[in-house]
């Protein structure tokens, strides 16, 4: 495809993302569907305009009018996702030198917020809780994030997966902290390797694995995936249950259910039953109180700690949204709450990096619900052989999981574990 094409279609492609009506990767989807002529490097090249487009979408907005043509065309410039040479073919001698103007500027000449590019309902809680670790997070924040890989512990063992990977062409070192995690170097295509066909790697992050292995279900027990969500926490989950017992996969979202089921059949596990609710107060619910000896709630959360996978969160919300979250999740975790057996386990995680929607929520908990009791998740962690489990954790005697960007290299996640007294 001609230079100048390409570079059209990543203006057309920001311009629809930058509505802001749907997710960036649903539009960027949608796209691809509506122009079938895009061959793959074509569409990665469109991919990384529009995703660097939105990372630092207060840089280039900042540098645009000086500029000129449409607005959408010059964010697509500075973002552009494929080599200098190539878009050069595609730019106008005066669009060269203004593009070459814009490279010369210094970071340290920027404004802050144009080198940050945060808006400020997160910066200001952010700078509040991190001080100086504020600009490493914000620069993490820029980059792409890791691919990961969760090894199904039901059918494969890692060190095995990792060599059959590798024969593959696809190198991978094993994950720091998840037992069951590998990081893949690069972004090779994993659809078609035979490992991921036959259900012994799924992607997932490893704090996404280090959550399900915080559950620690064990065989043969009753379990309840509150926000199961396409089922990333349950299949790991459903693993470490050996396939026993009963594993119930709850949420609101009955699409999103239904994208467990593919997954569910690679994985080989039988013991999931998924079941779309019409809220945290569904009637369902109230007939399996007291019945479970495990319960995750994987809150619906901002996603701020997923910025670099979705860098288009930080512009689709608000203080006001996370207000309404913070409410939503508060009352979810009660309700969730209600399903345990004395001595069950309770489990509520997020991924975001805001404290109204995580430390907030587990002390407002733990204060309406004495009978539960806090569990330190650093010691859990020890108990449970995850190396490094201290540097893990955050508050008094490590009591709650933090996972950040900037620190971890996995996405930002947040866990507190309780035991509902016997
Ligand atoms: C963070 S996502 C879950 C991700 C999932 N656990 C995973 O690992 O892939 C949160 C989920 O909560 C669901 N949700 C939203 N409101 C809910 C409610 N009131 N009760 C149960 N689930 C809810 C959303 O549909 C969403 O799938």
């Amino acid at each position: 495809m001609h230079p100048k094409a390409v570079l059209d279609a990543c203006a057309e492609l920001v311009r629809e993302a930058l509505v802001f009506d749907h997710p960036a990767d649903a539009v960027a989807a949608r796209f691809f569907r509506a122009h079938r002529g895009l061959g793959p490097r074509e569409r990665a090249t469109l991919s990384d305009t529009l995703f660097a487009v939105l990372r630092r979408k207060l840089q280039y907005e900042h540098f645009a009018p000086s500029g000129s043509g449409p607005r959408e065309r010059r964010l697509a410039i500075l973002g552009f996702g494929g080599p200098r040479d190539f878009l050069f073919s595609a730019l106008t001698p005066q669009e060269k030198e203004w593009l070459q103007q814009c490279d010369a500027v210094a970071p340290s000449d920027l404004l802050e917020r144009h080198r940050h590019n945060l808006p400020e309902w997160l910066v200001q809680p952010l700078r509040a809780q991190l001080g100086q670790d504020f600009w490493p997070l914000a620069d993490s924040l820029l980059g792409p994030a890791p691919l990961d890989l969760r090894v199904n512990q039901l059918s494969a063992k890692r060190a095995e997966v990792q060599q059959e990977l590798k024969a593959a062409g696809i190198e991978s070192q094993p994950t720091p902290h998840s037992p069951w995690g590998l990081r893949v170097q690069g972004k090779p295509s994993l659809n078609r390797a035979d490992a991921f066909t036959r259900g012994a790697v799924e992607v997932q992050d490893e704090g996404s694995q280090l959550l399900a292995l915080l559950l620690d279900a064990r065989r043969g027990e009753m379990v309840t995936d509150f926000c199961a969500g396409a089922g990333g926490k349950t299949l790991a989950i459903g693993a470490g249950m050996r396939n026993t017992g009963r594993l119930y996969a709850f949420d609101t979202s009955a699409h999103r259910l239904d994208a467990l089921k593919p997954r569910l059949g690679r994985s080989g596990l039988s013991n999931v039953h998924p079941v779309a609710i019409a809220h945290e107060r569904d009637e369902r619910i109230k007939r399996l109180a007291g019945k479970m000896d495990r319960v995750l709630v994987d809150a619906p959360c901002s996603g701020t700690g997923t910025l670099r996978r979705h860098p288009d969160l930080k512009w689709r919300q608000n203080q006001a949204a996370i207000d309404a979250l913070a409410t939503l999740q508060l009352a979810v975790l009660q309700s969730a709450a209600r399903l345990l057996k004395p001595g069950g386990r309770l489990v509520y995680a997020t991924c975001s990096l805001l404290a109204q929607e995580n430390e907030a929520i587990a002390t407002a908990f733990s204060a309406a619900q004495p009978t539960f009791v806090a569990v330190p998740v650093a010691a859990e962690l020890e108990r449970l052989k995850v190396a490094g489990a201290d540097g893990l954790c955050a508050g008094e005697d490590g009591r709650f999981l933090r996972l950040w960007p900037h620190r971890h290299a996995t996405d930002g996640f947040f866990a507190a574990i309780w035991q509902r007294q016997a």
